[in-house]
């Protein structure tokens, strides 16, 4: 199976780095300096400086390369896969999701994309706790590939695993997509807490709250709870609000620190998925009748409509109820 990595970013590359150990691998990137720099150094300066790449890696800026390629690793930010789904080939027999998000005008889980734009591709979805970083440095990381049907996926295991590379297959497509989407948006809230001081109590009480929400959106979706409970939901929440390799947790620090949202996203060259998945994911739970005020407030900090003060006085005076509610 030859394999070609749409997007560039720190995550494509890794994945190309994990794909390179079976075979000539090809790693198409939007920006020609990240594909000279691979060409020229074996390196890719601009997002993820530092890490000796495999020689196996075939840079390209041409999307027409793909159809070399019969398994492709969709890794661009999501709000634009679909334009790129849209100016590449016709898709490969196999396409693997490595995105995290929601399309912010369609309000589309990406699989459900990925099927609108490549209607004969067999679409599958790679997720769980994995910083780029640790991944190309291959340290040990544990993942979910989810199909439709498993065995679609088992050649997809057989092709891209290593031991220390752990993959778990699973059935549950829109479980294992929507633990990646809702997850970067309740790390900013953690990382707020971080600059604002709250303490770890405060962090803790997030996480499992936000779980809550998570799993509420999810069942919605017609995920499964054990889904959510694994490597792409839980597992990846716990890792993204614990530290600031996280971009999305970086983005909440400032926030706390009192930086106002529109100059941290200046700043940042990389993506932080929460910030636009945050506005959609609230329309969509206000829509359906889904309680997320966590995922409100979010969206509430980033759009500039209340300061963390208000909405940590806000969540603070909820009206008391059941956990399990
Ligand atoms: N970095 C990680 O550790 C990691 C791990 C798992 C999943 N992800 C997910 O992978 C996806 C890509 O993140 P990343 O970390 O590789 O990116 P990155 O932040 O390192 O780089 C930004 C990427 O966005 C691309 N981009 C910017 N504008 C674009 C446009 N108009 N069209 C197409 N591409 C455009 C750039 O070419 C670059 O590849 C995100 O959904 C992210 O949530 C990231
Ligand atoms: O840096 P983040 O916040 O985009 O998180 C990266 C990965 O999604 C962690 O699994």
């Amino acid at each position: 199976m030859k394999v070609g990595v749409v997007g560039g970013g720190a995550w494509g590359t890794a994945l190309a780095q994990v794909a390179a150990q079976g075979g000539e691998t090809l790693l198409w990137s939007r920006e020609p300096e990240v594909a000279e720099s691979i060409a020229a150094t074996h390196e890719n300066r601009l997002f993820l400086p530092g890490v000796p790449l495999s020689e196996r890696i075939r840079p390209t800026t041409d999307l027409a390369d793909l159809a070399q390629c019969d398994l492709w690793l969709l890794v661009t930010p999501a709000q634009h896969m679909r334009a790129v789904l849209e100016a590449a080939p016709p898709c490969a027999a196999a396409l693997v999701l490595c995105s995290k998000g929601i399309e912010e005008r369609s309000g589309l889980l990406l699989h459900a994309v990925a099927r609108q734009a490549c209607a004969e591709a067999e679409v599958m979805v790679l997720s769980g706790p994995t910083f780029a970083h640790e991944v190309a440095a291959g340290l040990p990381t544990a993942l979910t590939l989810a199909a439709d049907d498993e065995e679609d996926a088992e050649p997809v295991r057989a092709r891209l695993a290593r031991p220390e590379f752990r993959i778990y297959l699973s059935d549950d497509v829109a479980g294992a997509e929507v633990g990646g989407a809702v997850k970067n948006v309740l790390a900013i809230a953690c990382g707020v807490v971080e600059g604002r001081g709250l303490g770890q109590n405060a962090r803790a009480a997030l996480i499992a709250r936000g779980f809550a929400e998570m799993t509420r959106f999810g069942l919605a979706r017609g995920a499964r709870p054990e889904t959510l409970a694994g490597l792409s939901g839980l597992g990846d929440l716990v890792l993204t609000c614990s530290s600031t390799s996280s971009r999305n947790y970086s983005l909440g620090k400032g926030l706390g620190q009192g930086r106002p949202a529109a100059e941290l996203m200046a700043d940042r060259r990389t993506v932080a998925e929460g910030a636009f998945t945050a506005p959609v994911l609230r329309r969509l739970a206000e829509e359906e009748g889904i309680d997320m005020p966590i995922v409100a407030a979010v969206d509430d900090m980033l759009a500039g409509r209340a300061r963390v003060d208000e909405v940590l006085e806000r969540l603070l005076s909820r009206p008391h109820r059941p956990e399990r509610a």
